[in-house]
């Protein structure tokens, strides 16, 4: 399944971006003057191959899993926060739920890989396995298993797509997954762990020297190769990062804008890309997170996200916050009037 949806991404429609470029300029504003939201226009018209391309309704798709490097003490919270915080989920509690609301999102939760065996109504069941190994002992996961989360997130993406989803904000939850997107991303982009390794849900100064040092040992005892990107995956990856990857791979195969969210959905987004660069041109960016390394991962990707809240979170919340200025850039579309339908003299072409 993940070769038959690899082999179903194409390109943008440029011809498409290019007439909606030119119909932009003949809506009752300075030609431009819109900004970044013409853009954002010219983008999903491109992406989803319509004149008037539609992201109403959206759908959020929060993918859950542990991760066995959780053990070492590297997040501020312990891994049963991980099964907790998808029962909240499931009722509705959590930030995501209130934002998903806020934006009349249809809501799924995945578990592909909590701990322990969870009983919450509501929750699509998927476990590949039940967290991931330390990565420090042994390998994350193996191939297989990576393979099998990202097709998780493919069947996420095509469910929403069927349910009549026209954009897709996909989340995560999974204690101590910015250990793991911090490993991944300084293998796929090769730059020093210093750098990028943040404090995650907010540890001190101190631990923050510890949660660089594992993931320094674990990279030098993974030893993976950083031209092979399912094997970065599988050996220091997250079973939520790799079916984040599968849901934008699934998404941009139906040609379905997705709404990327922070740190690790950055990440994700970064793998998503290497194993299919035309991935790339169905995603957008929701937001700028704190955690240090998102800014690596927005420039590997030449991303620029669209607000800039010091959010922290992940979940999803940053790319749901900024899902109402793809409806404004589509809506822009379909209900301005011309100069011609509304009597308004255009003025003279400038530069
Ligand atoms: C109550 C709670 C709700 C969350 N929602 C998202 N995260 C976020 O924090 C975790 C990553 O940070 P670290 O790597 O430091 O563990 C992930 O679960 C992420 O989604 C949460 C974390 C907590 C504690
Ligand atoms: O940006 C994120 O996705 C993020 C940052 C800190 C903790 N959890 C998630």
């Amino acid at each position: 399944m993940l070769n038959d949806t690899l082999a179903r991404i194409t390109g943008p429609d440029r011809e498409i971006g290019r007439r909606v470029t030119a119909y932009l300029d003949t809506l009752t504003k300075p030609p431009g003057s819109l900004g970044q939201l013409e853009a954002l226009a010219v983008e999903l018209a491109a992406m989803t191959g319509e004149d008037f391309p539609r992201v109403t309704p959206p759908g959020v798709l929060v993918f859950a899993a542990d991760h066995g490097v959780a053990a070492e003490g590297v997040s501020a919270f312990p891994q049963e926060v991980t099964a907790q915080m998808v029962a909240n989920f499931a009722g509705g509690g959590a930030a995501i739920n209130v934002f998903a609301r806020q934006i009349g999102a249809r809501l799924e939760v995945i578990d592909v890989g909590v701990a322990t065996k969870l009983v919450v109504p509501d929750v699509v069941h998927e476990k590949v396995r039940p967290a991931t190994a330390n990565f420090i002992d042994a390998d994350a996961m193996t191939r297989d298993e990576a393979v099998q989360a990202i097709e998780v997130g493919i069947r996420a993406a095509s469910r929403a797509v069927d349910a009549g989803c026209r954009c897709l904000i996909v989340g995560e939850m999974g204690i101590a997954n910015t250990t793991a997107s911090s490993a991944v991303l300084a293998v796929l982009s090769g730059e020093p762990v210093a750098g990028l390794v943040g404090p995650g849900t907010g540890i001190e100064t101190s631990r923050l020297a510890h949660k660089r040092a594992v993931i320094e040992r674990a990279i030098a005892a993974r030893r993976p190769q950083a031209d092979d990107p399912m094997e970065v995956l599988a050996k220091l990856g997250g079973l939520e990062i790799a079916a984040m990857a599968g849901a934008y791979l699934g998404a941009a195969a139906r040609r379905v804008p997705v709404l990327v969210d922070g740190f690790i959905a950055t990440v994700a987004a970064l793998v998503a890309c290497r194993l299919c660069p035309a991935a790339r041109s169905f995603m957008i960016f929701g937001h700028r997170s704190c955690e240090p390394g998102h800014d690596i991962a927005l420039a590997v990707l030449d991303a620029k996200p669209l607000l800039d809240l010091a959010l922290r979170l992940g979940e999803g919340t940053g790319a749901a916050l900024a899902f109402p200025l793809l409806e404004a850039a589509t809506r822009m579309l379909v209900e301005m009037a011309t100069f011609a339908s509304a009597g308004v003299v255009s003025g003279e072409p400038g530069e």
